[in-house]
């Protein structure tokens, strides 16, 4: 079985990094033995990143007051990595040179993939990223997109096989090489047709279901060998926007006023308003017949405490003055608004607040 992650941000990292070192500990208990191994592959999108990571390896901590391990190219048996610069045009692979007892360890950068686990920001999926993925796709890829936010447009080609994946796992980048495990949560995964699906999507699915079953249960059984909490979710589109009313309370906020995920809740003015974009949100939702719950609002008090220290993702790309995941965010509210013909006020001036921090934002 091969894997790519694809994208080199902190859940990236964190993926790659404990993946490779449970695949590392796999590879040593079978030496000797005819075991063919598993390989993973990370891709960044940029060149430069790809090049620190093959010069330096990967720091991973596994919290913040762990001791730091370093995973050096060599010592990860199947595992290489390669950078895609913003074009998304395939860059030649970065020397990622390893040790590995197994023959087809020598296979080309050019192998398909059989599971690409998808963690770019909402941003950099477009329609040259599509077309570089297309070359890493085979018949039976399954594809698991890992993102805040939700996409309305059509963005996944009908006979793919695309899963998605909620996860409250938390992670810091400290540098392009460098990551620290900073929360444990817990990742759910499910076909995605139950959110975007074309009837096409669906009975294609189905048509390989088998496969999908089988590579699914790969990655659960990597992930929770690898020691994360992962499983196959009964009901991905509500958790989808569960995670999306989340996002749209604490991203832009904290964003907004350059604070940490926890001092959110400092102050009464602060939880008004966010309650304000929350019952916005729901009465969104309402209209449209997404099913909501109350307890939501609690687990978003509940994200800003498990989180307190954490900058959020929106706050730490307008600190690094990056394009921001608003659009598929507060945007993707307002966008349900508009089907349902309502106004999304809160959430119109959440976009309109963030979009004007910087002047390269999406459209
Ligand atoms: C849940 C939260 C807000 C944690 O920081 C997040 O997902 C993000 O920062 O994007």
């Amino acid at each position: 079985m091969r894997i790519d992650i694809v994208g080199g941000g902190s859940l990236g990292l964190l993926f790659f990094s404990k993946l490779a070192l449970s695949w590392h500990t796999d590879d040593m208990e079978h030496q000797g033995n005819d075991h063919q191994p598993d390989r993973l592959h990370l891709w960044t999108r940029t060149k430069a990143q790809a090049q620190h990571i093959c010069q330096e390896g990967i720091l991973f901590q596994t919290g913040q007051d762990q001791p730091v391990q370093k995973l050096l190219p060599t010592s990860i048996s199947g595992c290489s990595v390669a950078g895609v610069e913003g074009s998304f045009k395939l860059e030649q692979a970065a020397p990622y040179e390893h040790t590995t007892p197994y023959e087809h360890a020598t296979e080309t950068i050019t192998e398909k993939a059989d599971l690409i686990l998808l963690t770019v920001k909402q941003q950099h999926v477009n329609r040259e990223f599509i077309q570089w993925l297309s070359e890493r796709v085979h018949k039976h890829t399954i594809i698991v997109t890992m993102q805040n936010g939700l996409r309305t447009d059509r963005i996944w080609p009908d006979a793919w096989q695309v899963y998605v994946a909620v996860t409250t796992e938390g992670a810091k980048k400290l540098s392009p090489v460098w990551v620290v495990h900073s929360g444990h949560g817990a990742t759910s995964i499910g076909d995605a047709a139950a959110l975007y699906g074309t009837s096409a999507a669906r009975d294609m699915a189905k048509s390989i279901q088998h496969y999908d079953e089988g590579t699914i249960a790969f990655l659960l059984k990597s992930l929770t060998k690898a020691g994360f909490n992962a499983s196959l979710s009964k009901d991905i589109k509500l958790e989808v926007y569960r995670k999306l009313m989340i996002n749209a309370v604490i991203n832009p906020l904290t964003a907004l006023w350059r604070i940490a995920n926890g001092e959110l809740l400092a102050s009464k003015s602060r939880i008004m308003i966010m309650r304000q974009l929350f019952d916005e949100a729901a009465a969104v939702y309402g209209k449209n017949d997404i099913g909501w719950s109350e307890s939501w609002w609690n687990d978003i008090l509940q994200v800003c405490c498990a989180t307190s220290a954490n900058t959020s993702s929106m706050l730490a790309d307008v600190l690094n003055g990056r394009p921001t995941e608003i659009s598929w965010i507060n945007g993707a509210i307002i966008g349900l608004a508009r089907r349902a013909n309502m106004k999304a006020d809160a959430h119109e001036w959440m976009c309109r607040l963030i979009e004007s921090l910087t002047t390269e934002e999406a459209d």
